[in-house]
C-alpha cells in the first residue's frame, strides 16, 4: 500500500483481487456472503463481466454498505442534463474530412463535470457494448448532494486543466493532469474540483473493460507497469439528506431521489474498482536504431474486441522521451489507416503539429483519411541535423478504435471546429527531380 503524506491512500496493482476496510473487521473472512454481516452492513455484488467470463477476463467485487443500493426512488428523465452529450450511432453523415477543434472555453456559469459533457464523437453502439463516446467536459462547481453512474460504459477521465477528486463507492482518488482515471461501469461517484475550473476529455468505453496491453518479446516489464495502478482503500460517507443520483443509460440521462448518500461502502474485495495511472511512470519503449515505429509501441491500456489484436479502444500517449534514431525522419510519417484515430492534447505541443492543435482541443483522422506533420514540420525534420533529442513539454493522447469516429452534430457545426484545418498541408510541394536521385 502506498501512503502519501496528505490525501486518499492508495492500493497498487492492475486488475488484482484488492480488500480493504474503512472500519476494522468490516470484511467478511472466508465467505463473501455470510448470514450476517460484520457492523449490520448489506452485502452486494457489483459485476463488470458476465459471471462466466474466462477466469483472466472475469472482473467483479463485492461490496459491503450501509444500505443495498436498491434503496433509492424511481428513475425519472433527467432533461436539465447536457444537451450536448450524445451517445450514437450518429444521426448525421460522418465526413471523410480531416478534422481538428479549438478547446472549449471554460465555463461563464457554475457547472458540474456531468452537467458539463459536450460529446465530440462516438463509435460503435453502446446499446451493443462496442466503440466509445468522446466527451469534453469544462467544470467549475463540484458536486453537491448528487452522484452519477453511467451505465453505458468504463470511463476514462484525461484531465487536462485542474484537479479532479473522484469520490466514488470504493473510495477517493485524486487525479490530476497528467494522471488518468479509470472508473468502471456502473460505479457510482461524484467529482469535485479542489483547484477550481477543470477541462478535460472522457472516453466512454462501451466494450471490454480496459486491461493491459500485451507485452510480447519486450517481455516481463515495460510499458506501463502492473505495480503503478493505484486504486482507493475504502472509505464511505454516512449521512442522509435530499440527494440526487444520476445516471446515463441507453444515451439517456436519468434522475433518481434517494435519501442517504450511495457512497455508504464500509468494505470491499475484488478486482472491479477505479484506478487512477500517472502517466510520467509510462515505461517508454521506442527505436533505439532507425525509422519511427508504429505508435502501438505506446498504448497504455486497451479495450480489447473480438477479433485478435483489432481494439474496440486503444488509449495511446505520446510523453516526453528520447528521439535517437538515426537517418530517419522523425516525426510521423504521413498516413492512411483502416482504425480510426481522436487526438487530445493535455500539455506543451505535439511534434507532428507545431500549431493549431492546442491543449484541451483535437482532431480526428477517421477510416483511410491521410494524415501526417504539417509542411513546416516536415521541412524542418527533412533538414533537421540528427542528433539524440529530449522531446520536453509534451503530452498527446489517441483513442484509436477499429469502429468509425462519427462527429457529434455540435462537432460539425461549432465554431470551434477549425475550418481550415487541411490547409496545415498546403505547403508540401513537390520536391521531386527524376534527374538527382
Ligand atoms: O499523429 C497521429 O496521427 C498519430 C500517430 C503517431 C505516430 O507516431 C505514428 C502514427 C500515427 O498515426
Ligand atoms: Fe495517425
Amino acid at each position: 500500500m502506498s501512503e502519501p503524506a496528505t490525501g486518499p491512500r492508495y492500493l497498487t496493482g492492475f486488475d488484482n483481487e484488492h480488500e480493504t476496510e474503512a472500519l476494522e473487521g468490516a470484511l467478511p473472512r472466508g465467505r463473501f456472503s455470510p448470514q450476517r454481516v460484520p457492523y449490520g452492513l448489506y452485502a452486494e455484488q457489483f459485476s463488470s463481466t458476465a459471471f462466466t467470463a474466462p477466469r483472466a477476463s472475469n472482473r467483479r467485487t463485492w461490496l459491503y454498505r450501509i444500505r443495498p443500493s436498491v434503496v433509492q426512488g424511481d428513475y425519472a428523465p433527467y432533461p436539465e442534463g447536457s444537451p450536448l452529450l450524445a451517445t450514437g450511432p450518429q444521426r448525421t453523415n460522418t465526413p471523410p474530412n480531416m478534422l481538428r477543434w479549438d478547446p472549449l472555453p471554460l465555463p461563464e456559469v457554475d457547472v458540474d463535470l456531468v452537467d458539463s459533457l459536450t460529446t465530440v464523437a462516438s463509435c460503435g453502439d453502446a446499446l451493443a457494448q462496442q466503440g466509445m463516446g468522446i466527451h469534453l467536459y469544462a467544470a467549475n462547481r463540484s458536486m453537491q448532494d448528487r452522484y452519477f453512474y453511467c451505465a453505458d460504459g468504463e470511463w476514462l477521465l484525461i484531465p487536462q486543466q485542474g484537479e479532479l477528486r473522484l469520490r466514488t463507492e470504493c473510495g477517493v482518488l485524486d487525479v490530476a493532469p497528467g494522471f488518468v482515471a479509470v472508473i468502471p461501469r456502473g460505479m457510482k461517484f461524484a467529482v469535485d474540483l479542489p483547484t477550481g475550473p477543470a477541462r478535460g476529455y472522457v472516453c466512454e468505453n462501451y466494450g471490454a473493460p480496459f486491461v493491459l496491453p500485451e507485452r510480447g518479446p519486450v517481455g516481463a516489464n515495460g510499458y506501463a507497469n502492473d505495480r503503478d495502478f493505484e486504486y482507493p482503500v475504502a472509505h464511505y460517507e454516512d449521512r442522509e439528506g435530499d440527494i440526487e443520483l444520476l445516471c446515463k443509460f441507453a444515451g439517456h440521462l436519468y434522475r433518481a431521489p434517494i435519501d442517504h448518500s450511495p457512497l455508504d461502502v464500509v468494505a470491499w474485495t475484488g478486482n472491479s474498482a477505479p484506478y487512477r495511472y500517472d502517466l510520467s511512470r509510462f515505461n517508454v519503449i521506442g527505436s533505439v536504431s532507425y525509422d519511427h515505429p508504429d505508435p502501438s509501441i505506446l498504448t497504455v491500456l486497451t479495450s480489447p474486441s473480438e477479433t485478435e489484436g483489432v481494439a474496440n479502444v486503444d488509449f495511446v500517449i505520446f510523453p516526453p522521451r528520447w528521439m535517437v534514431a538515426e537517418n530517419t525522419f522523425r516525426p510521423p510519417w504521413f498516413h492512411r489507416n483502416v482504425m480510426n484515430e481522436y487526438m487530445g492534447l493535455i500539455e506543451g505541443v505535439y511534434d507532428a503539429k507545431e500549431t493549431g492543435f492546442l491543449p484541451g482541443g483535437g482532431s480526428l483522422h477517421n477510416c483511410m483519411s491521410p494524415h501526417g506533420p504539417e509542411a513546416a514540420v516536415f521541412e524542418k525534420a527533412s533538414n533537421a541535423t540528427l542528433k539524440p533529442e529530449r522531446y520536453v513539454d509534451t503530452l498527446a493522447f489517441m483513442l484509436e478504435s477499429r469502429y468509425l469516429i462519427q462527429p457529434t452534430p455540435w462537432a460539425l457545426e461549432t465554431s470551434l471546429r477549425q475550418r481550415d484545418y487541411c490547409r496545415c498541408w498546403e505547403g508540401l510541394t513537390r520536391h521531386f527531380d527524376p534527374t538527382r536521385p
